[in-house]
């Protein structure tokens, strides 16, 4: 199967870079996406008078038809663009436009049909699904978290109290994540990625379940990570969260980018649409 990703040096060493003299990584290139295609092979009907409900699975019994048809759920169709350190970019778009589709892709966990993502670093995708283990305290899954990052145990005993602060789930640090409130669980997984200076983060919906300081403490930590040189997704359907946190947005639309650039542009072409 085709590399995923690719590491961006291999393939563009010589772009030329903004110069900042504080920052001298700030301005290259972290991301080229170029042409990506991500096609999803489902199971399903094979009609479209027969939509998955218990009389369609009935009639394919009857007809002995077996196992339903093999079919394509075009979600990204040709999609390019550059992204470079100290961006924060935020994707917009409809339900099932694709911005989870292109976060997942550009993190290496979907292999792209046509095109490909080249990446300098390690993206990590922070997602509302991102993998802590209900059963097991905060407190683990921090310590496990951590490592999971490659964080060493010095690191981890340092970042440890950090951590916790900043997600503001108190004594629930020591009880099992099943006990969290939706926005328990994100604050702290948050917290957990946001630890550690990350090249590429992919943020998924996380703060969605946050309420208001949190967010406004989330957008800091942001942008600290811009100022770091790292490069930020957003995918959000709250637009103020978008607007107040990246300098880019890039609108899908069905697959493919509708429109790209300035913030305060973009999102009233959006509101507009
Ligand atoms: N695992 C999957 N298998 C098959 N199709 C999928 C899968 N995940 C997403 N899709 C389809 O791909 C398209 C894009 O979905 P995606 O989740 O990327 O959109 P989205 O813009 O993130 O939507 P939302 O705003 O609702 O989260 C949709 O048509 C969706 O049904």
């Amino acid at each position: 199967m085709a590399e995923p990703t690719k590491e961006l040096s291999q393939v563009a060493p010589q772009i030329p870079q903004t110069q900042n003299p504080q920052n001298p990584k700030a301005g290259s290139p972290t991301v080229i996406v170029d042409g990506l295609h991500i096609i999803y092979k489902v199971y399903g009907s094979s009609g479209d008078s027969e939509k998955g409900n218990a009389a369609s699975a009935l009639m394919r019994i009857l007809r002995r038809q077996g196992r339903p048809q093999m079919k394509e759920v075009h979600a990204v169709k040709g999609v390019s663009f550059v992204a470079h350190h100290g961006d924060a970019i935020g994707i917009i778009g409809r339900n099932g436009s694709g911005k989870s589709t292109l976060l997942r892709a550009i993190a290496g966990l979907l292999p792209p049909h046509k095109g490909a993502v080249y990446t300098n670093g390690q993206p990590s995708l922070l997602g509302v699904n991102a993998a802590l283990m209900k059963e097991l305290t905060g407190e683990r899954n921090i310590i496990l978290g951590c490592y999971a990052m490659g964080m060493t145990p010095g690191e981890v005993r340092e970042k440890y109290d950090e951590i916790v602060d900043f997600s503001g789930i108190g004594d629930f640090v020591q009880f099992p994540m099943s006990t969290y409130s939706s926005g328990m669980g994100a604050r702290l997984r948050f917290a957990i990625s946001s630890a550690k200076t990350h090249d590429v983060l992919l943020i998924d919906e996380a703060l969605a379940t946050g309420d208001r300081d949190f967010k406004r403490k989330s957008q800091q930590r942001i942008k600290q990570m811009r100022d770091a040189a790292g490069t930020v997704f957003l995918v959000a359907h709250n637009l103020d969260v978008i607007e107040e946190t990246c300098n880019r947005v890039i609108w899908l639309h069905k697959g493919k980018i509708r429109m790209e650039g300035d913030p305060q542009e973009v999102l009233e072409a959006y509101n507009k649409a």
